[in-house]
């Protein structure tokens, strides 16, 4: 083990020895041992909360509801019904999350900011209800004595339970980070940073958002259940708006999106006020004062502040490449191409008729180019085609079934992969994970089996991962496996999306101009790559201005011009059409022959 990886491991066993150890340091009714219960109960939320705003890029303003879901469960079972306490939290947890997909059904329809507007609104009404509904809640006065857990007739006072939140927070925080280094993991980044990335593997961004929140939910409504037991008295004051704001604070400073920065924010801005509590008058200006430096002076969090400092110290060393020995084994099977039929189609944008009743036909297995002029509905197309926009008229039918009025990612769910124009990659990911990505689909094993890391769903990862490296190497980036694809330079990355589309299982690949902005290098491993895909089986449809690398690869050629078909036939002859010349190449090509 290096240095660079001795001291973080180092810190973590500190803190879990230090976690272990305090009950013996410190009295069992001591303030101290009930301050570090309650800082477990807070970073189980807060990873909840991570995972849905960090994660998932879904900002909830509303998580002291789901916390008061999960407290009242558990003050109003014990106490009313009598209720064991795992019951009772194991009922929390179900009616936060279950909460949760109500309050996040309508809300994933708006953008961010509406989402975060609609979570504190439902917070707000929770925070209402609770004291209106007296009947239930017992209003102002709250529910008192809960009971301490018990199980076999044993009783958890303060340092069994202090034990058991801190077992449930490592239990969390493993399950959490499984998640986030699966297929599911990867598709929260792509919702989050590349919507279209997401689309075009077949993750749909509603169902990957819920699946965060839900996640989130339950565990705010696990550390609500904790919250009640320990506090044995739940009143309305304990779950207002601000404790929400609270949570994401704790959250955004820690760091967001990184799976200690809830911890470190949790201890941080939880401790610090007790810490100051000496302070009385001034405590609160301090702590004001501490949030707004790091907000000026630590923008990705502390846990960013701390990571950046020690690359200092221990910059990052190369990361060891894919080895050449798995990328040999990678054979790849044969695609059965399928075939893309339109028909009438057309898309208007207000006033721009972008597409004006076009046909178009690329055969099962074939390479098929559409050229134009820049504006004449090539891309529009190609968004019909792969479902990101519907259209006013027509009809798209891929492997004989209508697709258009599909969603994006049933589309491509059903082996239609694209790139993009620009790129589109998670550049936070990997390029490996960037393919990973590809087989979101593919991937069988559910949410559960992936958090428990189930030895199915670690040799379906194992199995996917070799793959994914072997389409690396096809499209010649092995090289690049680990390195984040933002970091990767611009012609790779159409590779990697290449690689991506096919890692999906494509059987018919749309192409938007993937040669543009590449070397002459890269253009001609480009019409390598493609001609492979090609003699695979794949159909291919390549949006291209490229015309030499057009007429080298395809088998037939339309041209667009103002949303119409203006020619269609084989590139010799439809490049030497006089009409395509003087409406794409310009006058000088229809006096020398020579593209412009
Ligand atoms: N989302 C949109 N909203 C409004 N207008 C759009 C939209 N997408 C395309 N258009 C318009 O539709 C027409 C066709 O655009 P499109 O991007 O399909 O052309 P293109 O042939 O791909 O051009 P280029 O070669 O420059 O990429 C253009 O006039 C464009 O401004």
């Amino acid at each position: 083990m290096s240095l660079r990886t001795a001291l973080p491991f180092a810190l973590q066993v500190a803190v879990l020895a230090v976690a272990l150890a305090l009950p013996a340091f410190v009295g069992a009714n001591s303030y101290a041992l009930f301050v570090a219960t309650q800082l477990g109960i807070y970073v189980i939320a807060a990873i909840g909360l991570n995972l849905l705003a960090g994660y998932a890029g879904q900002v909830s303003l509303g998580h002291a509801a789901f916390f008061a879901i999960g407290a009242y469960s558990v003050a109003l079972l014990t106490v009313d019904h009598h209720w064991s306490f795992w019951a009772a939290a194991a009922v929390g947890m179900v009616l936060a999350a279950g909460l949760g997909v109500l309050a996040a059904l309508p809300a994933f329809r708006l953008n961010t900011w509406y989402f975060a507007f609609i979570t504190l609104a439902f917070a707000l009404v929770f925070e209402k209800m609770i004291v209106e509904w007296r009947w239930l809640t017992k209003g102002f006065a709250g529910v008192v004595g809960v009971p301490a857990p018990s199980a076999f007739g044993f009783e958890f006072g303060p340092r069994p339970l202090y034990y058991t939140v801190v077992t449930v927070t490592i239990v969390v925080f493993i399950l959490v980070r499984n998640i986030v280094h699966s297929r599911f993991g990867r598709a929260f980044v792509a919702v989050r940073d590349v919507e279209p990335a997401a689309l075009a593997v077949g993750a749909s961004p509603q169902r990957t958002k819920l699946v965060a929140f839900v996640i989130s939910a339950a565990l705010a409504g696990i550390a609500g259940a904790f919250f009640a037991v320990q506090k044995t008295v739940v009143t309305p004051d304990d779950f207002t708006a601000d404790f929400s704001i609270f949570f994401l604070l704790t959250v955004v400073l820690g760091g967001l999106g990184t799976l200690w920065g809830p911890i470190i924010g949790a201890l941080v801005f939880f401790l610090i006020p007790e810490l100051l509590a000496g302070m009385q008058s001034w405590r609160m200006l301090i702590y004001g004062f501490m949030l707004l430096g790091l907000m000026l002076f630590a923008p990705h969090g502390l846990y960013g502040a701390l990571r950046q400092t020690w690359r200092r110290f221990a910059p990052p060393a190369p990361r060891p490449l894919a080895s050449a020995e798995a990328i040999q084994q990678i054979e790849h099977p044969p695609i059965a191409g399928l075939p893309l039929e339109i028909s009438g189609l057309s898309k208007r944008f207000g006033g721009v008729l972008a597409l004006d009743g076009v046909d178009f036909s690329a055969p099962a297995g074939s390479c098929c180019a559409i050229v134009g002029p820049n504006g004449s509905g090539k891309t529009t197309l190609l968004n019909l085609a792969s479902g990101y926009y519907t259209s006013d008229a027509g009809s798209v039918r891929i492997g004989g079934v209508e697709t258009l009025g599909s969603s994006a990612q049933k589309i491509a769910a059903r082996g239609i992969g694209r790139t993009f124009q620009t790129p589109r990659l998670v550049a936070d990911l990997t390029a490996l994970d960037n393919v990973m990505l590809g087989a979101f689909t593919r991937e069988r094993a559910n949410l559960l089996s992936t958090a428990l890391r189930l030895p199915h769903a670690r040799e379906e990862v194992r199995r996917l991962r070799k793959e994914a490296l072997g389409f690396l190497d096809f499209v010649g980036v092995a090289d690049r496996a680990d390195t984040d694809a933002g970091e990767t330079p611009h012609g790779q990355q159409r590779l990697i999306e290449i690689a991506r589309a096919m890692m999906g299982g494509a059987r018919l690949i749309l192409l938007d101009e993937p040669a543009a902005g590449l070397s002459m290098a890269e253009l001609e491993r480009l019409e390598q790559l493609i001609t492979r895909i090609r003699e695979l089986g794949a159909t291919i449809v390549i949006v291209e201005h490229h015309l030499d690398l057009v007429a080298n690869i395809a088998t037939h050629v339309t041209v667009l011009d103002r949303g119409t078909v203006l020619a269609a036939g084989k590139p010799a002859t439809v490049f030497n059409d006089a009409g395509v010349m003087r409406a794409y190449m310009g006058e000088r090509a229809l006096k020398t022959g020579v593209p412009a």
